[in-house]
């Protein structure tokens, strides 16, 4: 091992083999979360700090504030200092094996090695992800291992903590590795992915937008794909489940298959209307039509092809915004089904990642069989998260409501990147779903702070608490500085107000 040793403690007291204390030397500054090792012949014991103790019987919890002040002035003091460290395992040559050592009293404790950590944080160069580095130490970086990823991952956290942040870094590291990328996202957080002044990310990322997007960005990204459909491609139980009409509404399903039937001309949603509109006297499915009307903008000239979103190193972002949930579901469906037929059919070879935000919404538990899209959906999603290793299609679940998500699906996740979760019900369903999470780490989670995370799975050798680090492409969704945006709203006011601004306006009237 390089680099040099700091011996920052001795062992005290009953130590076990998975968890040990020592008394800090009075010249080491120590904090939680650090990493220590203590020496078990030519393997070190690589131990990470669970809790930080500081004892003294001479200033006790009943003295008064005058008693203690007399003590401290005359320099007494009797404190102890005693650190509490969880072994994570034997370390040798970077790879990590389970330690089955005795730890006896009086044993040295050295401060882990910036070159030890990142022997066994690092991977080669091929299978490295830059994501990060510790949370305490930045200039020890963290790497995930793209193999990890094999058995699917998600990113769960609170609202704010940092999700979409993280999930963008990994979509970066992805795509220099020349990943395959589907992002399905509601709310167009990562279309400014592509607004970027280096090639790899301008030249391999396309942004396909239904047309019914809420346009976000779109001043910033100027032109970019549409994702439309054309009405003349879909079945009759297609346009069912477009216009949000359940299979057991047998009459309601009934007329729609009456009224394809009778299509004759143009074959379109607004031929579709019109027929409607005549054969249904009784206005059984009047509230459908005037929703189809609604959206009927999705249709376009033709279908969006899947060789257009799925190609060698393309990262395709899917912008769900501005459609209800069950349409959103329906473009969902499309998106992933298509490109989970293409990897078992073995029409495209590559590796393919699928980014699903929001997933609570696409995958929430289905206590009882459902039909339709939804259904579908939910199921095409299982047997990714079931099967899709086999394929070479991998998920990457992003979510802040973890017990509002299909267990089933979350629990297939074999890696997790937690950021800050302070929600007691969303940690229960966290450390159901994952065994790779101990309550000792679970209890970390609230303090985390923004863009700090707690990864767990096979993506990381070790469980790691880790920043991650910034994006090199642009964020959507940045939060809004309140302060900022109310100056600007008051100095708005003002010129309304200004009495010159007013007589130019009554002016303008009287012309
Ligand atoms: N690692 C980080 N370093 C620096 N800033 C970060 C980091 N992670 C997150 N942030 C910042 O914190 C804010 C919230 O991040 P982000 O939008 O990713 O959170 P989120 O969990 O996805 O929130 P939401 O659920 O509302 O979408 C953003 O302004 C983002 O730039």
């Amino acid at each position: 091992m390089q680099g040099q040793e700091y011996e920052i403690g001795l062992t005290v007291g009953d130590n076990r083999s998975d968890i040990f204390t020592f008394v800090i030397s009075p010249e080491s500054q120590i904090r939680k979360w650090e990493y220590v090792y203590i020496k078990a012949g030519e393997t070190n014991l690589l131990g990470r700090i669970e809790d930080l103790l500081s004892k003294s019987d001479l200033l006790n919890d009943r003295m008064d504030y005058e008693s203690v002040k007399k003590y401290t002035t005359s320099n007494i003091k009797d404190n102890v200092d005693i650190c509490v460290v969880k072994i994570i395992g034997a370390v040798k040559d970077g790879i990590i094996s389970r330690s089955r050592y005795l730890i006896r009293p009086g044993q040295p404790v050295f401060r882990a090695t910036k070159e030890m950590l990142e022997s066994i944080f690092k991977f080669d160069d091929q299978r490295s992800l830059e994501i990060g580095y510790l949370a305490d130490q930045p200039d020890v970086k963290i790497f995930a291992n793209i193999n990890g990823l094999r058995r699917h991952l998600s990113i769960i956290a609170q609202t704010g903590a940092g999700k979409s942040h993280t999930a963008g870094v990994l979509m970066e590291e992805l795509l220099k590795k020349g990943a395959s990328i589907i992002v399905l996202d509601p709310h167009a957080d990562y279309v400014l992915m592509k607004n970027s002044d280096k090639a790899i990310y301008r030249d391999n990322i396309k942004v396909f937008r239904t047309p019914m997007s809420t346009g976000r960005y779109t001043a910033k990204l100027g032109k970019v794909d549409e994702f439309t459909i054309k009405f003349q491609d879909l079945n009759d139980e297609e346009v069912r489940e477009i216009m949000g009409i359940h299979e057991n509404f047998v009459n309601q399903s009934k007329i729609v298959k009456d009224v394809m039937e009778k299509l004759t001309g143009r074959k379109d949603v607004d031929e579709f209307i019109q027929k409607s509109e005549q054969i249904d006297t009784e206005k059984r499915i009047a509230a459908r039509i005037k929703y189809l009307k609604k959206i009927k903008a999705i249709f376009g000239d033709k279908t969006t092809d899947v060789s257009e979103y799925l190609a060698p190193s393309r990262m395709s972002v899917i912008d769900l915004s501005g459609l209800d949930q069950s349409l959103a579901n329906y473009f969902a469906y499309k998106v992933i089904s298509q490109a989970y037929d293409a990897k078992v059919t073995g029409s495209f070879e590559y590796p393919v990642f699928l980014f699903i935000e929001e997933a609570h919404n696409f995958a929430p538990p289905m206590k009882v069989k459902g039909s339709g899209v939804s259904q579908m959906l939910y199921d095409t999603i299982k047997k990714i998260a079931a099967e899709g290793r086999k394929f070479g299609i991998f998920l990457v679940i992003i979510t802040q409501r973890p017990g509002k998500i299909d267990q089933d699906v979350l629990s297939q996740c074999n890696s997790q990147i937690i950021l800050r979760i302070t929600n007691p019900s969303d940690q229960k369903a966290i450390l159901e779903s994952s065994e790779n999470i101990s309550e000792s780490l679970m209890s970390d989670l609230p303090s985390l702070d923004v863009g700090e995370a707690i990864i767990v799975g096979e993506i990381v050798k070790m469980p790691v608490i880790a920043k991650i680090r910034q994006r090199e492409t642009e964020e959507g969704g940045l939060d809004v500085d309140i302060v900022e945006m109310l100056q600007k709203a008051r100095m708005e006011a003002e010129k309304r107000n200004d009495p010159r601004a007013i007589v130019e306006n009554v002016k303008k009237l009287m012309e």
